[in-house]
């Protein structure tokens, strides 16, 4: 059964359709990327799976479970984890307490054993240099390893990631692409937002393109990356 399953999701905002018809499934192994335009309404797709916003029509599911009417707390419960495309930690914490925070109210996690848990998350993302240092103060790539490690932290099962190369240098993408492939391999499924295409498709095996609201194309990265309607989408762009 699929993890994750999108049925027919639309949402407007007034006149505006930003979520069009909207169907794919996620297998629980699967590494999935979404790519499209500037205001295709990726980000919007995310917000509709983790309860931010309510779809107007169709069905999210998990576990083939109907979880459209849950909050977001209670869909972060059942697992589902994202990092926002600008990263949002507490910046007068540390990056430990970040994890902290994440870990009992996000993930469930008993007082006795979050620290551990948290301190394994800061070595895994590379974080453990930093982990005391206040959060709002940190350069973008640990600001950045934090947003990653801070979705860990509520134990997800689908990791939704928002741009969250986007702004780094191509020797920081390599370590974070390193971080995510390590994630995944570990048996977290992933769906990723990006522009940096070369950083996503090392990662991602399938690809899903947005185009004003509605999926235009959905299938293997080097099918996706070639067809001429993709192409002149990003034509200019990194294709
Ligand atoms: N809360 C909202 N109210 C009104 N309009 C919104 C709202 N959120 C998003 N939009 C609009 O919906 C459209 C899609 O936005 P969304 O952020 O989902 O696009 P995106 O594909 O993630 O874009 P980007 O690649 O620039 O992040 C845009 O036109 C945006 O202005």
């Amino acid at each position: 059964m699929a993890l994750l399953s999108l049925r027919s999701v639309s949402k407007s905002f007034g006149a505006l359709k930003v979520t069009d018809d909207v169907s794919f499934d996620l297998q629980p192994d699967e590494a999935l990327g979404i790519i499209g335009p500037n205001g295709a309404g990726k980000s919007t797709l995310f917000n509709l799976i983790t309860g931010n916003l309510r779809p107007d029509a169709g069905q999210i599911l998990l576990d083939g479970r109907d979880v459209s009417a849950d909050s977001v707390m209670a869909r972060c419960a059942a697992g589902i984890g994202r990092s926002f495309q600008i990263p949002q930690p507490f910046g007068h914490l540390s990056g430990y307490e970040n994890l902290l925070v994440a870990a009992r109210f996000g993930g469930g996690l008993a007082a006795a054993e979050a620290p551990e848990f948290c301190m394994d998350i800061l070595r895994r993302t590379g974080l453990a240099g930093v982990a005391d240092s206040p959060a709002g103060g940190l350069p973008l790539l640990s600001r950045k390893r934090l947003e990653l490690a801070r979705a860990m932290a509520t134990r997800p099962r689908v990791l939704l990631l928002d741009e969250i190369a986007g702004g780094l240098t191509d020797a920081e993408c390599v370590e974070l692409v390193a971080t995510i492939r390590a994630i995944h391999a570990e048996g977290t499924a992933i769906v990723w937002i990006e522009h940096v295409l070369h950083a996503l498709n090392s990662v991602v095996n399938r690809l899903i393109v947005l185009n004003f609201g509605r999926l235009l194309m959905m299938g293997d990265v080097r099918t996706v990356m070639n067809a001429p309607e993709v192409r002149e989408i990003y034509l200019g762009a990194e294709a």
